[in-house]
C-alpha cells in the first residue's frame, strides 16, 4: 500500500500555567493536554519524485509557510531521503484557535511520512525534530494525553477519564505571539506540587484574551449557563465538559445562529497513532 489516511486530532489546554519566561523569549509552563476524536484528515501517497505536494484546503498559506510542507521537508533533510509525497488535506479545525491544528498537522505528517518513506526513526527523535516546528508538536508525535512541563515539550503520560466537550470557536482570532509578547501576561504561577486536580486549575492567558477579545469573553459567559467554561491555549475557542455526547449537543443545538462549534469525546491515544498502528506496509517500521 502506497497511500493511506491519518487524521490530524484536536488537543485542549484543559489547563496552563505559566511559570515563567526563558531568555529566548519563550515560556516555561505547565498545561493538561487531552486529544479529541475530532480533526483535519491527511491522505499521504509516496510520490515518484522527491518534490512534496500539498492538495485540497490550503486557503492562502503559502506552501513554505504550511507546517505541513515544513515537516515533510524537514524529515526529507533528516534522513537524506530521496522520496516525495502528495498530501491532502482536508481542513476541518479552526485555524489559531488554540486546538492545535497547525501542530497536529505537521506532526501527523512526520508520523505518516516516518511510516510511508520506511525512515525508521524513534518517536522521541520525531519530537524533537517537531519541536523545531512548534512547542506543542512533540505531544502530537508521543500521542498520549500528557502533563506537559518546559516549553510544552517535556511530557509525563498521565491517564484521563474520557469526556464529552462542546467547543466554540469565537469570530476573533487571537495570535499566539500577541498573548507571550504582552506586557499584562500572568507569568509567576508557581510550579504544581504533589497531588495537583485538574478542574480547579486554570489557563492563565485566558483573563488577557478576555480583555482584549470581547468575543472570547461573552462566549466563555455564554457558555456558563451550562457548565464551568475555559479557553484553550491562547485561545480563541472555548470548551466546556460533559459525562454524556447528550449534554454536549445540547449545548451545540443551543449556540446562537453565526457561532461556530463542534462536539467530541476525548481519548488517552490520538487517534493519529490508533490509526497508524493499524497500518501495515512492506517493511514495516515498529513504535517503541
Ligand atoms: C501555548 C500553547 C499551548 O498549547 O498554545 P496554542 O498555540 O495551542 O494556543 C502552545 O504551547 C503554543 O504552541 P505552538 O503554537 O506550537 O507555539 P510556537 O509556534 O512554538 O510559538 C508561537 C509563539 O508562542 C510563543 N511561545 C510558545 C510556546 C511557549 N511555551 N512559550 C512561548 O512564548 C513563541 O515565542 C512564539 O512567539
Ligand atoms: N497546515 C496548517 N494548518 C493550520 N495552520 C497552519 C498550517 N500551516 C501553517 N499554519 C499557520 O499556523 C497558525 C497557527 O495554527 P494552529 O495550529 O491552527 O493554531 P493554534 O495552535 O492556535 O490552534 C495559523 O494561523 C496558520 O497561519
Amino acid at each position: 500500500m502506497t497511500s493511506f489516511s491519518l487524521l490530524a486530532p484536536a488537543k485542549l489546554n484543559l489547563f496552563l500555567h505559566i511559570n515563567g519566561r526563558r531568555d529566548d523569549g519563550y515560556h516555561e509552563l505547565e498545561t493538561l493536554f487531552t486529544f479529541l476524536n475530532y480533526g483535519d484528515q491527511l491522505t499521504f501517497t509516496l510520490s515518484e519524485t522527491t518534490e512534496i505536494e500539498i492538495t485540497g484546503d490550503t486557503f492562502d498559506i503559502p506552501l513554505q509557510d504550511n507546517l505541513i510542507y515544513k515537516a515533510a521537508v524537514l524529515l526529507q533533510k533528516h534522513t537524506n531521503s530521496s522520496q516525495g509525497a502528495k498530501i491532502n488535506l482536508t481542513k476541518i479545525l479552526p485555524m489559531g484557535g488554540g486546538v492545535g491544528g497547525g501542530s497536529s498537522d505537521a506532526a501527523s505528517t512526520l508520523l505518516a511520512l516516518n511510516k510511508l518513506w520506511h525512515c525508521q526513526l524513534s518517536l522521541l527523535e520525531l519530537a524533537e525534530l517537531g519541536v523545531q516546528l512548534g512547542a506543542d508538536v512533540p505531544v502530537f508525535i508521543n500521542g498520549k494525553s500528557a502533563l506537559a512541563q518546559g516549553i510544552g515539550e517535556k511530557l509525563l503520560d498521565v491517564e484521563l477519564p474520557s469526556k464529552w466537550y462542546c467547543v466554540v470557536h469565537p469570530s476573533e482570532h487571537v495570535s499566539t505571539a500577541k498573548i507571550f509578547t504582552h506586557p499584562d501576561l500572568k507569568r509567576d504561577t508557581p510550579k504544581l506540587k504533589g497531588d495537583w486536580q485538574q478542574q480547579t486549575l486554570s489557563n492563565d492567558c485566558e483573563p488577557l484574551v478576555k480583555k482584549l477579545c470581547p468575543e472570547v469573553e461573552k462566549t466563555l459567559q455564554w457558555l456558563l449557563k451550562y457548565a464551568p467554561s475555559k479557553m484553550t491555549g491562547t485561545g480563541s475557542c472555548c470548551f466546556v465538559e460533559f459525562a454524556t455526547q447528550k449534554e454536549a449537543q445540547h449545548v451545540l443545538e443551543n449556540l446562537p445562529h453565526n457561532w461556530d462549534g463542534f462536539i467530541a469525546s476525548s481519548v488517552n491515544i490520538s487517534p493519529a497513532h490508533t490509526q497508524l498502528n493499524a497500518i501495515h506496509l512492506s517493511n514495516e517500521v515498529t513504535y517503541k
